[in-house]
């Protein structure tokens, strides 16, 4: 089996600001939100979004990202997805990374919903055959019927969303880099559409996952890491990380969110196991 493995080495990540002027920045300026706003030797305004950052991720992690807008949680997983090189230290990606950022992404308004199910596969990496295979099941997944025949633009927001989902969870990442922007179902769909990230997420190797909804972080991941002004300030089970980021009722909404979902794994390993048991009956009178 190959290795699958995310590594940085004290990395941080600039931005360079060339029309900003630097007079009208204190030194070094720690707002609520944002990363830290500085400049560098040629007195160009630099925006420090991450500093310092040491991660080591392998097989069977599943990282939830949180802290507050403009912490860094989008720019950390843009380097974990290799999209920005590391302005200092180093970073490191072995295996096939999916980036899932704007669930719209490589989606075309004026083509139909099937033809935009092959495209955003391939968008993923995925070759057009392999799309082809997938369609019908996808298909059946989003429950769009005969809409999916229609351009995209035809779509509400939600019914987009069930497109995207169902293209994202029908692909086999090594690296599932998961940014938020799966609000906009509805709760029946979103119940259906959680069972099948939840089985993406075990056949990927890693998962790094950013959100403000601790529910979603609660389902989908078991460590977390607290993102703040651009640096890792804690690292830990999602409880603990989000008790000390948000208190103790936050805290406790995810024990219950946990137990909920290990209740469901339980009933769902229960319930393969029970049809696994019953015999075919077909077998059954062949055999017999
Ligand atoms: N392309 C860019 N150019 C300049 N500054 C940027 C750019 N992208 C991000 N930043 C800055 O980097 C910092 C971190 O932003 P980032 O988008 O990573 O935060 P975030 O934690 O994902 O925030 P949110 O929860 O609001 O989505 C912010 O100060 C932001 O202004």
């Amino acid at each position: 089996m190959s290795t699958v493995r995310l590594d940085t080495w004290d990395a941080g990540v600039d931005f360079p600001i060339f029309d900003a002027k630097t007079r009208s920045f204190k030194k070094s300026v720690l707002g609520r939100a944002g990363g830290v706003i500085g400049s560098n030797e040629s007195n160009v305004v630099v925006v420090e979004a991450l500093k310092n950052i040491n991660l080591h991720l392998s097989h069977g992690d599943r990282i939830g990202l949180v802290g507050h807008n403009g912490a860094g949680k989008s720019t950390l997983l843009r380097l974990l997805s290799g999209i920005y090189e590391p302005t200092r230290g180093a970073c490191k990606i072995q295996g096939r990374v999916a980036p899932v950022f704007d669930l719209g992404v490589g989606m075309d308004p004026e083509i139909s919903g099937y033809e935009n199910i092959i495209i955003r596969g391939m968008f993923l990496g995925m070759s057009r055959r392999e799309m082809l295979k997938k369609t019908d099941e996808i298909a059946e997944f989003t429950e769009l019927g005969d809409y999916l025949k229609m351009p995209l633009r035809t779509y509400s927001t939600g019914m987009r969303v069930r497109v995207s989902l169902g293209v994202v969870t029908s692909i086999d990442p090594e690296i599932l880099i998961l940014d938020e922007g799966i609000g906009a179902v509805d709760a029946d769909f979103m119940r259906k559409a959680r069972i099948r990230l939840q089985d993406l997420v075990k056949r990927s190797g890693i998962l790094v996952f950013a959100s403000h909804s601790n529910e979603f972080l609660a389902q989908l991941c078991d460590r977390a890491l607290w993102v703040d002004h651009g640096q890792i300030r804690m690292d830990g089970g999602i409880e603990e990380v989000v008790g000390a980021y948000e208190g103790p009722d936050a805290a406790r909404h995810v024990r219950e969110v946990l137990a909920e979902v290990d209740r469901d794994d339980k009933a769902r390993a229960t319930a393969a196991s029970d049809t696994a048991a019953t015999p075919d009956p077909d077998n059954a009178a062949q055999n017999g």
